[in-house]
């Protein structure tokens, strides 16, 4: 083959481009997440003000990842990332089971400091009330979701069943789901992840 038919050759089959937003609380891991898809160094993250967009190549994919800050005051402009979203990534720090268990009736003495401006050591079924809501917007709706239970290299994290269970995502209908323990920091699970990402970007897609 001569160059020009290889560079026409190469420019006629693009990797297709996928847009992937990574949400998830702060400290979840998801800028950790992030550096370890690019495989680039994990050591020095700090809590990310705005947000972070990396594109991977993966599988005849351009995989866009935006990664956005998860901290209580920057989750109001989630909503600015959500058009156009191929695949929704929602990261778990699998340890911080005060974020998404039960805990039992003490926990509601921390309510009424959220409304101080206050942020509570303890915000009992933060992630549940967050997830709900995410999949009840309109510019997600039938968005395949992705779970990452995250941080099992941990002794304390939670298993992914025991997530999903306190998460109802059974009860997830109007889209396909999965959840996949990883670690961000070792890597493991994460290509896992990923790969029921392009699996189901395909589905919808192609
Ligand atoms: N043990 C362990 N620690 C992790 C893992 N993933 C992330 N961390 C640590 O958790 C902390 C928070 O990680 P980040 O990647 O900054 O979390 P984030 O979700 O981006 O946080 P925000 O930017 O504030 O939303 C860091 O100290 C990471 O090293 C993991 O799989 N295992
Ligand atoms: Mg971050």
């Amino acid at each position: 083959m001569g160059l020009l038919s290889i560079l026409r050759k190469l420019k006629s089959t693009p990797d297709q481009e996928v847009r992937i937003l990574l949400l998830g609380l702060d400290n979840a891991g998801k800028t950790t997440l992030l550096k370890q898809l690019a495989s680039e160094d994990i050591s020095h993250i700090t809590p990310t003000q705005g947000f972070n967009i990396k594109s991977v190549q993966s599988q005849g994919f351009k995989l866009n990842v935006w990664d956005i800050g998860g901290q209580r005051k920057i989750r109001p402009y989630w909503r600015n990332y959500f058009e156009n979203t191929d695949i929704l990534i929602y990261v778990i720090d699998s340890a911080d089971r005060k974020r998404f268990e039960e805990t039992g009736q003490e926990t509601l003495d921390f309510l009424p400091l959220k409304s101080h401006g206050h942020t509570p050591t303890a915000e009992p079924l933060v992630v549940l009330g967050e997830l709900a809501e995410l999949l009840d917007e309109e510019k997600l709706s039938g968005v395949p979701v992705l779970i990452f239970a995250n941080k099992q290299d941990l002794l304390t994290a939670a298993p992914a069943s025991e997530i999903a269970e306190g998460l109802n995502l059974h009860t997830i209908r109007d889209r396909v789901w999965q959840i996949q323990s990883c670690s961000a920091l070792s890597g493991e699970g994460v290509q896992d992840g990923m790969n029921w990402v392009c699996k189901n970007v395909s589905a919808k897609k192609k």
